[in-house]
This record gives structure tokens, sequence and C-alpha cells, in this order.
């Protein structure tokens, strides 16, 4: 579903090429929930911004679908972003003056879907994650956790290549976290969805299959969850401990 190869990226700052991602290779495959965590400044974000078309980068391949985007002009990439990638972001990014059920079907209507069809689709998703009582509020008079669930569900509605996640769960307490998280493994589970999600929260990460763990720009290592959820936090928390990271501060 997406597959990253030799990725290198660097950034310019006076007279100066600073590496930030450097050789950077991995998979996800379809129905994966996958995380990427590593200490502050390792270059998440740089990589989803890669992954999401938003800057582009020096070397390296990022394939979407079997499609390589590498090279794409710009209006070529948009129709990616709109098309085959979702997007849930820290902060929500819902419209303040459209109500939840006309925010989830924003993607469709910027695609040029037909309307019954997409409150056909946003009504189903409304459903799935257990917001139908409150699609006719908006933004303003909704949780937090409600606003993820929305902006998942937002995500969605397109049938995305893939769902790309900044830091979903910064600005939630632990309820809502959880009602994220939740929100993403059915997902997975129930519609068959892929998730990448940058984090730095240990317990959000323990829900996904797998973790990438980056570290001054290169892949540190990859963990797969083998047995349970516990046994997998208990790893990744060891993990981060050794890169020094201030990952651990979710315990
Ligand atoms: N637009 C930019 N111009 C120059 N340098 C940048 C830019 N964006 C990021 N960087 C640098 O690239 C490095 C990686 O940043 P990035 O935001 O990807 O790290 P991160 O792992 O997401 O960090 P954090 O966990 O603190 O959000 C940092 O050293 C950062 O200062």
């Amino acid at each position: 579903m997406l597959k990253v190869k030799n990725l290198y990226k660097s950034y310019k700052t006076g007279n100066v090429n600073y590496d930030v991602l450097k050789n950077i290779s991995f998979d996800v495959k379809k129905g994966e929930f996958v995380a990427v965590m590593g200490p502050s400044g390792s270059g998440k974000t740089t990589l989803l911004n890669c992954i999401s078309c938003f800057v582009p980068f020096e070397k390296g391949e990022i394939l979407l679908g079997g499609e390589n985007i590498s090279g794409l002009n710009e209006e070529s990439l948009a129709d990616i972003r709109n098309q085959k990638l979702g997007f849930v972001f820290q902060d929500f990014m819902l419209l303040d003056g459209l109500s939840v059920i006309e925010n989830i079907c924003l993607p469709q209507i910027i695609a040029d879907k037909d309307v019954t069809k997409m409150e056909v689709l946003a009504n189903k998703l409304c459903t799935t994650f257990g917001i139908s009582h409150i699609k006719d509020k908006y933004p303003a008079e909704i949780s937090g956790g409600e606003k993820q669930r929305s902006a998942v569900a937002r995500a969605l509605i397109n049938k995305p290549y893939i769902i790309l996640a900044d830091e979903p769960t910064g600005n939630l307490d632990s309820k809502s976290c959880r009602a994220v998280i939740d929100s993403f493994v059915q997902a997975k589970k129930e519609l068959g969805a892929t998730v990448f999600m940058v984090t730095h929260d240990s317990f959000a990460a323990s829900f996904c299959d797998r973790v990438i763990v980056l570290k001054d720009g290169e892949v540190y290592t990859e963990l797969t969850k083998t047995t349970n959820r516990i046994e997998f936090m208990d790893r990744l928390l060891d993990t981060l401990k050794k890169l020094g990271g201030d990952d651990s501060d979710n315990e």
C-alpha cells in the first residue's frame, strides 16, 4: 500500500544543508496499523510530510498503491492528497462553520462527487464511529474525542489508500485518546483501512501492529507486535528509553 525506498531529505539553512531523512526504507501493507516514533527532531513529521506530498524530497521513492509520487506535478499531487490519502491532524482541522456531517462530506465535495451518494457514505461512517447523534452539531458543540472520531470518518470517506495521522492523540485526555485509537482499530478491522500514525505516545502506539522507530533521520529499528499489547508496550518503552528520547512520558 505504501512503499518508501531509500528516501533522503535535507533542509538548507543559510549555506548549510542538514540531512533530516537518510536512506529511509520501509513498507506498509494494506490493512496494517503502523506508528512512527522517535525522539524529538528525529524526522517523524518530515517523513509524514514527504508521504503526504506536502514537501519535496531529493532522493528515493515513495509509492502509494504502486504509484510513484516522486516527480509528479503539483496538480497530480493535489489529486493524490484528495483522493488517495486521508488526513487526521492533532488539532482536528474541522471547519467551524460546517456541521459534523458536512465536515465528513468535505473530501467528497472537493472531489465533486454525487451529493446523495456522499450523504449515504457519511451516514454509514457516522454509524460506524458512533457519532450519528451529533452529526448535525457544529465542532464547537462536541467533545475532543467526538471531534477526532469525526476527523477519522472524514479521512475515510474517499476510501483512501492510507490514513496519515500526525499526533492524533496529542491534545486529548486519556479517555478521548482511547476513543481515537479505537476508531483507527475499528477502521482497520471493519473497513480494511491502512493507518500510518506519527506519535510520541507509547500507549497509543501499543495498539498498532508495528512501530518504526527513527533516530537522527534513520530507521533505528522496527518492532512488531507478536504476543499481546502490554508486552509490545514494554518493548516499545525499553527501546525508547535506550534512545534517550522523550517518548516514555505517557505511562
Ligand atoms: N522547514 C524546515 N526548515 C529547516 N529545518 C527543518 C524544517 N522542518 C524541520 N526541520 C528540522 O528537521 C529536523 C526534523 O524535524 P521533524 O519536525 O521532522 O522532527 P520530529 O521527529 O517530527 O520532531 P518532534 O517530535 O519534535 O515533532 C529537526 O532538526 C528540525 O529542526
